[in-house]
């Protein structure tokens, strides 16, 4: 590009020619792109009436035409707005946005749009509607107003951290979307991306699972073998979501979610009947400040007893791990 424009400034006088044949192959790429952008847009057919279509004049309303003010998160595409729709309910929205521009997220937010729009679940972020319009892809949300798990647990919120039973509580609800996606539909969702910044927490503290830019569509029916051998649902995870990671994902101890579930799920049962025990000797014992310590253990067995069985409270100690 920069050899063409010192090409075409190179002779005086000569070189007008040049610069309108430069304007005009630029004018030429420009009308592509644009043309692309407008066949991606138009390619994208959702089935009728499964979310709202909204137009870029109701978005800009929403967000007051894309006020920083309203910035309440940047993902990897783009960045995330707070929002109202301003119809008789004034439902508060959160409005991602990437720029087809800049060339990346459109595919990643088409992928989310499409799956997120045929799922209901109360554990899953509820996705409201789209706008396709003049350039722009974004997705319109429920706003989720606790912010993200990783803000709770990373955040600067030291003197009240989330009480034990509550963690168990967003456990157990991550748990159930994750047996419904894996289980519950006609083919299996790998979410691969599940990490504390995308487990959104709602005014009662119920986990939203979120963000489906990086799923995939495993088998009809996922079993246990497949989960654990079909590291190819594996490939291509992003690099933040690594950490995250379950370090026996590979290693055949590894119990399904619907386990995990069933686990989480009777440890709080137990929890509630210490507490109700402990309630008869100690009638402030609701009160009672859990040292988190004593339910924290190492995810990885023994070495030498490899076929161990695995206890309640280790799941529920690898779980949380991997949240
Ligand atoms: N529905 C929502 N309600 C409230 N806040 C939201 C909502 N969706 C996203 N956010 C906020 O915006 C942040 C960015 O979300 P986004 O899904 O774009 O990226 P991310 O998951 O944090 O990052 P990455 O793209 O790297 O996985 C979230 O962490 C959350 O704090």
């Amino acid at each position: 590009m920069w050899a063409w424009v010192k090409w075409c400034s190179d002779s005086k006088g000569r070189g007008l020619w040049r610069w309108r044949l430069l304007d005009f192959a630029m004018d030429f790429a420009q009308q592509r792109k644009r043309r692309s952008d407008e066949t991606k847009q138009s390619d994208l057919v959702l089935p009728e009436g499964l979310c709202r279509r909204f137009s870029l004049a109701e978005i800009k309303i929403a967000t007051n035409n894309f006020d920083e003010y309203f910035v309440v998160g940047q993902g990897d595409y783009g960045k995330v707005y707070k929002g109202f729709i301003d119809d008789p309910t004034r439902i508060s929205v959160a409005i991602k946005r990437v720029n087809i521009d800049s060339g990346a997220g459109f595919h990643e937010l088409k992928t989310e749009l499409l799956l997120l729009c045929q799922l209901r679940h109360s554990n899953l972020v509820p996705l409201i509607g789209y706008c396709l319009d003049h350039q722009q892809m974004i997705l319109v949300y429920q706003f989720i107003f606790n912010g993200n798990l990783g803000e709770q647990l990373y955040g600067t919120n030291h003197d009240n951290p989330l009480p034990w039973k509550q963690r168990l509580r967003i456990s157990i609800g991550v748990a159930r979307v994750l047996h419904y996606l894996h289980t519950g539909l006609k083919h299996t969702i790998i979410h691969r991306n599940v990490k504390p910044s995308n487990i959104l927490l709602d005014e009662k503290w119920e986990p939203n699972l979120a963000d489906f830019v990086s799923y995939k569509l495993g088998p009809p029916s996922l079993s246990k073998a497949l989960i654990r051998v079909n590291s190819s649902l594996n490939s291509g995870v992003q690099s933040s979501t690594l950490e995250h990671l379950d370090p026996e994902y590979f290693g055949k101890n590894r119990p399904t979610i619907g386990e995990v579930e069933v686990n989480l799920e009777q440890a709080l049962e137990l929890q509630e009947s210490a507490d109700a025990a402990r309630k008869g000797v100690d009638p402030g014992g609701d009160h009672y400040n859990y040292p988190i310590v004593e339910y924290t253990c190492s995810a990885s067995p023994p070495e030498s007893e490899p076929e161990e069985s695995v206890s309640d409270s280790d799941i529920t100690a690898m779980i949380w791990e991997n949240f």
